[in-house]
């Protein structure tokens, strides 16, 4: 890992922050799914930081089971190989990461004041604009690499998108005021982010990712309301915890983490 590129103490030196993700990119036309890709790529042996990412998915997914929507030429539809040494109670906090390492992309690149919800979507105009998948491989009990996957809903138009998303999606250049978006720009800034960021993480630990993270959220200080084992809970978000879980408020003022899930804001 570039430990050299960081400065010390304090934040590294962004201005000086040379890119290598970026050469490690290939760009393929149709795929089932880059996940799938990226993590052929993994198993043969590719560093961190190798990235695929394609102009179509057939078979997007999600999370929890669902289908990601990557028309042709429309997105930013990758996945990045990350090999962290980090304890599996930690990998959510790569989810985290890669939210505010794409957030920051994507605001200076287009302009679009786009916010996280936790844990992974990104949000322009109460409509989703980005989904983070952030899957792991396991050897001996412990993480071998993970996948961390990206769908940017670029330039699609309204038409763009079926039935079941016409209310819940949205994209840059629908928020942007029908300027189209530049692919390579963004994709490159993504990779420049999520490097600096992730170089930042293993040099100084998860509080800087934090802190970007909190002041990027569009979920603190809302209404919460989320499903358990025994029903759905409300609370208030008020923080991330040392994991990543969301902190919620109850009427009480009891604070409880959520670790993961889907959240409604209320
Ligand atoms: O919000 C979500 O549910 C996560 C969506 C993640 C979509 C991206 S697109 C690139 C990568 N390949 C996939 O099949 N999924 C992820």
């Amino acid at each position: 890992m570039n430990h050299d590129k960081l400065a010390e103490p304090g934040l590294p030196a962004r201005d000086s922050f040379v890119s290598g993700w970026q050469d490690r990119l290939h760009l393929l036309d149709s795929v089932v799914s880059t996940q799938e890709e990226a993590k052929k790529l993994a198993e043969a042996g590719a560093p961190e930081g190798t990235a695929v990412r394609a102009e179509e998915q057939t078979g997007g997914r999600g999370r929890m089971g669902r289908k990601w929507h990557s028309p042709k030429g429309k997105g930013i539809w990758m996945s990045i190989v990350l090999r962290p040494d980090l304890p599996l109670a930690l990998t959510p906090q790569l989810t985290l990461l890669a939210g505010v390492a794409v957030c920051t992309a994507i605001r200076e690149v287009t302009g679009v004041p786009a916010g996280i919800k936790w844990p992974n979507d990104l949000l322009a105009g109460g409509r989703k604009i980005c989904g983070i998948l952030l899957e792991s491989c396991l050897r001996e009990g412990g993480l071998h690499y993970a996948i961390a996957g990206i769908g940017i809903s670029a330039n699609l138009t309204p038409e763009d998108y079926p039935d079941y998303l016409q209310e819940v999606g949205t994209s840059l250049l629908i928020e942007g005021g029908g300027i189209p978006v530049d692919r390579e720009q963004l994709t490159r800034a993504v990779l420049a982010e999520l490097e600096y960021l992730y170089c930042l993480y293993l040099d100084q630990g998860f509080q800087p990712v934090k802190e970007l993270w909190e002041s990027m959220s569009v979920t603190l200080g809302r209404q919460i309301s989320f499903r358990t084992a025994q029903g759905r809970s409300e609370g208030k978000a008020v923080g991330l915890d040392e994991n990543g879980g969301l902190q919620l408020q109850d009427e009480a003022g009891n604070i409880t983490s959520i670790l993961s899930g889907e959240i409604e804001m209320i």
